[in-house]
């Protein structure tokens, strides 16, 4: 009975059609009406959000003003590193801290949605940790660089993610932000510039489910809000009900 029960999970329209209806009496309020596995586990099924964009483009300015508006509702998830922790950090908070040896296990055993490696250490977003926010019922938001999102394309996180790329409104008014903003010397400009155009061709090609052109702030975040609205929703009546 649970074999047929899981088969009529996969291929329900062939099934079913060749079920006597006494049959189908018993069978459909079982298979239509139960959860799934991954349903009962995660009542709340909201996709995450990959975010992605050049250096400068307004990604944090973004994220900012959306958390800001709806505390709680999402959150980045935990990454893994091989880096000893800081003064302050805290394990499992600002980072999962890990042995070179157990990070390696974990890229052996496809635990990683993406890894790199930066001045000697390992970086990297584990699928748990992603699911980790999913069931925790908050909407969890990668902000990766290009990279990042290929690998995050490959792989098999569900549900899938939506892809979010937020794009400068030009070369020169990127430019004049990152100069703004303070934090570059004419060296980490000049690198951060120069990736720029490797990320905007893979944005032409159709590699994101959206593109929010970051010329007026509050036109592009009432877009990204657009974006992520019915999810808020659901995350927020998830809430209440819990009586959070
Ligand atoms: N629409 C906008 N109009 C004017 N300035 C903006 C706008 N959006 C962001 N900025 C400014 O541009 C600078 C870069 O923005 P921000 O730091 O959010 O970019 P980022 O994509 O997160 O960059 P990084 O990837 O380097 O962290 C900031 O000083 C920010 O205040």
């Amino acid at each position: 009975m649970l074999r047929s029960v899981a088969l009529l999970r996969r291929c329900p329209v062939v099934f079913i059609s060749d079920l006597q209806p006494r049959l189908l009496q018993l069978v459909l309020p079982v298979t239509l009406t139960r959860p799934t596995r991954a349903m009962s586990q995660n009542a709340l099924s909201v996709q995450p959000i990959v975010i992605s964009g050049p250096s400068g483009s307004g990604k944090s300015t973004l994220l900012n003003k959306l958390f800001a508006e709806f505390p709680g509702c999402f959150a980045f998830s935990v990454s893994h590193t091989t880096r000893n922790p800081r003064p302050g950090e805290v394990n499992g908070k600002d980072y999962h801290f890990v042995t070179k040896e157990d990070f390696v296990k974990l890229v052996e055993e496809s635990g990683f949605l993406e890894h790199a490696q930066f001045s000697g250490n390992m970086y990297g977003t584990s699928k748990q940790s992603v699911r980790d926010i999913s069931s925790s019922g908050q909407l969890c938001v990668l902000d990766v660089e290009i990279n990042g999102v290929k690998s995050i394309k490959q792989s098999d996180l569900k549900p899938k993610p939506r892809f979010i790329f937020i794009k400068p409104p030009s070369m020169d008014e990127l430019r004049r932000r990152l100069q703004s903003r303070g934090t570059e010397t004419e060296d980490s400009l000049k690198k951060r510039l120069d990736s720029t155009q490797e990320a905007m061709d893979y944005a032409d090609s159709g590699a994101y489910d959206h593109v929010i052109v970051n010329n007026e702030l509050e036109v592009a975040y009432e877009h990204l809000k657009g974006i992520l609205i019915a999810d808020i929703h659901k995350i927020q009546a998830d809430k209440l009900k819990k009586g959070q």
